[in-house]
């Protein structure tokens, strides 16, 4: 049973980092993020204090526009019209939610594509599933990178992903698929999803719930990926996947903390460098 360590496999991929971070900046560029939060959601504001801190280690740029909780949709696109075109930026970042009043949509649809650091614009969508990706959500990226670091192919594997949401269940379905894989997405709707779940060589869960999966749900050997973030009344921090009884029975899982979650905030930066490197001479 092989652990999936994402502090060990996001250090790796840091030293490679730092390397192309040192050569823009030898050209005379910083790489640079701009995050724009609107509102005061309290988890945004953690997530936010944690980039800014990670991004300072090492030395990307960070530029964050703090919006108030009224500001109205026509406001906020003037923001990110503004950053787009902004040529110190090469990365933007709208942390969601947003404010209810916020057509989200319509201010996704203003990020120019080329800085859409979340992957989140239809159109990087649409490479996405085209199989030819400009933008990746991070997790999704993270986790790739994670099986990348441990050389675990996903071809002629079956995949089940359990949530269809945008940034991971979707985004992670359509690049394992880019990889060969058969896959199948489970949700909240799917009927005999033990049933399903036994099936998988692969299986990701992305539900958002403690225990979710148990044991009997896994197939002997397996490899499980436990994108769930649960705090428990008692402080401590689980994922969607009862770790101790699936680990004796799965043959790699990523531990929560320490699996997919270290990995998501690495490809943040990553690819911040990579659309640095891209919108200069480097790419
Ligand atoms: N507005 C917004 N901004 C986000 O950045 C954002 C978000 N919403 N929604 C959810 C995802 C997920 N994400 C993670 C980042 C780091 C870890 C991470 O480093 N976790 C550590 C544990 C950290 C701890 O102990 O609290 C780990 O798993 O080892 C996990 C998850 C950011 N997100």
């Amino acid at each position: 049973m092989t652990v999936l360590d994402g502090k060990v496999a996001s250090q790796a991929l840091s030293a490679e980092l730092q390397t192309q971070i040192a050569e823009l900046k030898a050209d005379g560029v910083t790489p640079t993020l701009a995050a724009v939060l609107v509102g005061d959601d309290p988890a945004s504001q953690v997530y936010l204090h944690s980039k800014q801190k990670r991004a300072a280690k090492f030395g990307l740029r960070m530029l964050t526009t703090t919006l108030p909780a009224t500001t109205t949709t026509a406001e906020l696109i003037v923001v990110l019209q503004q950053l787009n075109q902004d040529p110190r930026v090469h990365a933007i970042m709208l942390e969601m939610p947003l404010p209810a009043q916020i057509d989200s949509q319509q201010a996704i649809l203003v990020l120019d594509p080329a800085k859409d650091v979340d992957g989140v614009h239809p159109l990087n969508l649409g490479y996405l599933f085209g199989g030819q990706p400009h933008a990746i959500p991070n997790t999704p990226y993270g986790i790739l990178k994670l099986l990348d670091h441990y050389q675990l192919s996903v071809k002629h594997k079956n995949v089940v992903v359990v949530g269809r949401s945008v940034v991971v269940g979707r985004s992670l379905a359509a690049l394992l698929l880019n990889r060969d894989a058969t896959i199948t997405i489970a949700h909240s709707y799917t009927e005999n999803l033990a049933e399903l779940t036994r099936q998988a060589d692969i299986l990701v869960v992305a539900v958002g719930r403690a225990n979710f999966i148990t044991a009997d749900a896994v197939k002997p050997g397996a490899i499980v990926i436990d994108v769930g973030m649960n705090r428990l009344a008692n402080g401590k921090l689980v994922g969607d996947v009862d770790y101790a009884n699936v680990v004796t029975k799965a043959g790699a899982i990523t531990p929560v903390p320490g699996g997919v979650g270290p990995m998501t905030s690495l490809m943040l930066l990553y690819q911040t460098v990579q659309f640095a490197r891209r919108q200069t001479k480097h790419g």
